[in-house]
């Protein structure tokens, strides 16, 4: 497989996949990997060892490298290959906009050191949250699998949640979402437990004009299968004794 950004069709730079009715910043790439990565990836993630799974009440989900403690990243071993290619390269491939650098050029590590795998059967989501303090501003997530909206949420003055989302993003498999800066800091986002997500259309879902295959939700909704998405991140703080430690830990 090459995992070149080169042979793959990825745009020119951010600025073009912008979600211009958004606030800043978010991108979305509909065709961020091939059918194939999709397949060797997604195998990877079901075929993990028992160990990697943490099972929530409704949802289960892996770690890598590992959990953080206390914010920190205490286990410093890099990503293993197939969580590193080609997507990490193709990230750190793509310019803010013509002549810039990427988006992970300004964090502590230059890249993302950590990502997290969460499984979405039909009828589960995530409750509406901030990502928090623990990680350089810019999440980085690709979808596997089945299409599904993430909603964002506005805090009331009072700092209470306005249950009603003020936008959805339409992720698709394969696609990459990019979230940073405002939408990182001031928004929550969640996404609903439920089959189908229903009201689809150019005018409810942000990215429209970015989608690969608007035309599947003509009729206005999604039916659901199992989604996995990776969100990639850069840990702030990794501990000095993890690094130490890093190299006797065996990979697993
Ligand atoms: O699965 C997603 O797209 C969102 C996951 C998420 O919000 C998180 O892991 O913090
Ligand atoms: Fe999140």
């Amino acid at each position: 497989m090459d995992s070149s950004s080169a042979s793959f069709h990825l745009p020119t730079s951010l600025e073009v996949c912008r979600i211009r009715s958004l606030p800043a910043s978010a991108y979305y790439i509909a065709n961020f990997i091939s059918e194939e990565e999709e397949e060797i990836i997604s195998r990877k993630v079901e075929t993990a060892p028992k160990a990697r799974w943490r099972q929530l009440t409704h949802r289960r989900l892996q770690t890598w490298p590992s959990d953080l403690v206390k914010d920190t990243l205490v286990d410093a071993r890099p990503l293993p290959d197939w969580l590193e290619e080609p997507i990490v390269s193709r990230i750190l491939s793509i310019p803010l906009s013509d002549g810039q650098k990427n988006i992970f050029a300004s964090s502590p590590h230059g890249r993302p050191n950590h990502v997290l795998i969460n499984e979405y059967p039909p009828n589960t989501g995530i409750m509406p949250h901030k990502d928090g303090s623990a990680y350089y501003p810019v999440v980085c997530t690709v979808s596997l699998g089945s299409s599904l909206c993430l909603n964002l949420y506005k805090s009331k003055e009072d700092g209470a949640l306005d249950p009603n989302p003020v936008w959805r993003i339409l992720q698709e498999p394969r696609s990459l979402l990019i979230t940073t800066a405002d939408l990182y800091s001031d928004y929550l986002h969640g996404i609903d437990p439920i089959s189908t997500d229903v009201d689809i259309s150019e005018q409810t879902i942000a990215n429209w004009g970015l989608l690969r295959s608007p035309y599947l939700f003509q009729h206005g909704v999604n039916q659901r299968q199992t989604r996995i998405s990776l969100t990639y991140r850069d840990v702030l703080k990794v501990s000095k004794l993890g690094n130490k430690l890093g190299p006797i830990f065996k990979r697993s």
